[in-house]
């Protein structure tokens, strides 16, 4: 890791809520440039570590900095812009209003119409916050992040509540702040996105880091690959083959999940000359965030047990 381009940390930190442990000492570093996205299942302490960052709680133990300053610094949250799940804005103001003060907080602010035309709303200026969709308002939130010019963006599940169309544009609106040099972190529930989006992913469970690297790196963490193909051999006979993981039909095609993909593409040749339309793939990042999650969980259970 290179310490020289880290922006924001999280060291060691532990977190709790009452009873509950949110953040199990989770380590994360992101770094100038890069689109991080954090996955992990409901309550693996996403979002906490996020409001960590944000200056928005204190851990209870552990080290978190931002631009190597306390996140509750004023001029290290002047760097940051943000969008949360949630959000309380006063409904009777405009759009423009909104963004307007929103920038005003700020010592190099966007002006209102270079938010607007980067969210792709400025045919929403002058509305209501209040009388928009839910949709458009996410995209009214997003302009508002973007308002202070920030040199890292947290948003935190933006794509909810959009449709694909409105997905795409933001999507094509944080490649582009990217490439201009802003740093992103995502959270997400929607796999492909981190698969479309993310130079980085960080899957994150029970309140620590249990897998990071880049897309094609997790996916490498999974041995099973995906055998499609249109074939006359009986189901039942190819799920009864010892390397199998699973086999069903889907539109038609065979369709086999296996780690011995090679084993198994010369047996089907070989008893089907008329096998056709072969396909062999990878898993997806969906089948590898599965697999990670549940590895980490035997081995914390391995660990309690010992
Ligand atoms: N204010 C709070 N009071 C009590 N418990 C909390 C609070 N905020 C979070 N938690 C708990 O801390 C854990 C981590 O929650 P967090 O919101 O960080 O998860 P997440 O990964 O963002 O989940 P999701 O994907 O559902 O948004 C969960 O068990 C949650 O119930």
């Amino acid at each position: 890791m290179n310490h020289d381009t880290c922006i924001a940390r999280l060291e060691g930190v532990h977190k709790r809520y009452g009873a509950v442990t949110a953040l199990d000492g989770i380590n994360l570093d992101i770094h100038r440039g890069e689109l991080l996205a954090l996955l992990g299942p409901n309550g693996a302490g996403k979002t906490t570590s996020i409001g960590l960052l944000l200056g928005l709680h204190r851990a209870d133990s552990g080290t978190v900095s931002l631009f190597g300053r306390d996140p509750q610094d004023i001029d290290a949250r002047r760097r940051i812009g943000v969008m949360l799940q949630s959000a309380n804005l006063p409904p009777t103001l405009k759009v423009r209003e909104l963004i307007r003060v929103t920038a005003s907080y700020y010592p190099r602010p966007r002006t209102v119409a270079e938010c607007a035309t980067i969210a792709g709303i400025t045919d929403l200026l002058e509305r209501r916050y209040v009388a928009l969709s839910g949709g458009q308002q996410r995209r009214v939130q997003f302009a508002m992040a973007l308002a202070g010019h920030p040199e890292l963006l947290f948003l935190d599940e933006p794509t909810t509540g959009l449709d694909v169309g409105a997905r795409q544009g933001l999507w094509n609106a944080i490649r582009n702040l990217v490439a201009t040099g802003a740093s992103v972190v995502l959270t997400m529930h929607y796999l492909e996105e981190a698969e479309a989006l993310a130079d980085r992913v960080s899957v994150i469970a029970r309140g620590r880091v249990v897998s990071e690297g880049t897309v094609d790196a997790l996916r490498a963490h999974v041995a099973v690959r995906r055998i499609r193909c249109l074939t006359a051999v009986p189901l039942d006979t190819v799920q009864a083959w010892p390397e199998v993981e699973d086999a069903s039909m889907q539109q038609g095609r065979l369709v086999i999940a296996t780690q011995h993909a090679e084993v198994l593409v010369r047996r089907l040749l070989a008893v089907d000359a008329g096998l056709a339309e072969l396909e062999v793939q990878r898993a997806g990042l969906a089948e590898a965030f599965t697999e990670i999650t549940r590895d980490s969980e035997a081995a914390d259970a391995a660990r309690e047990a010992a």
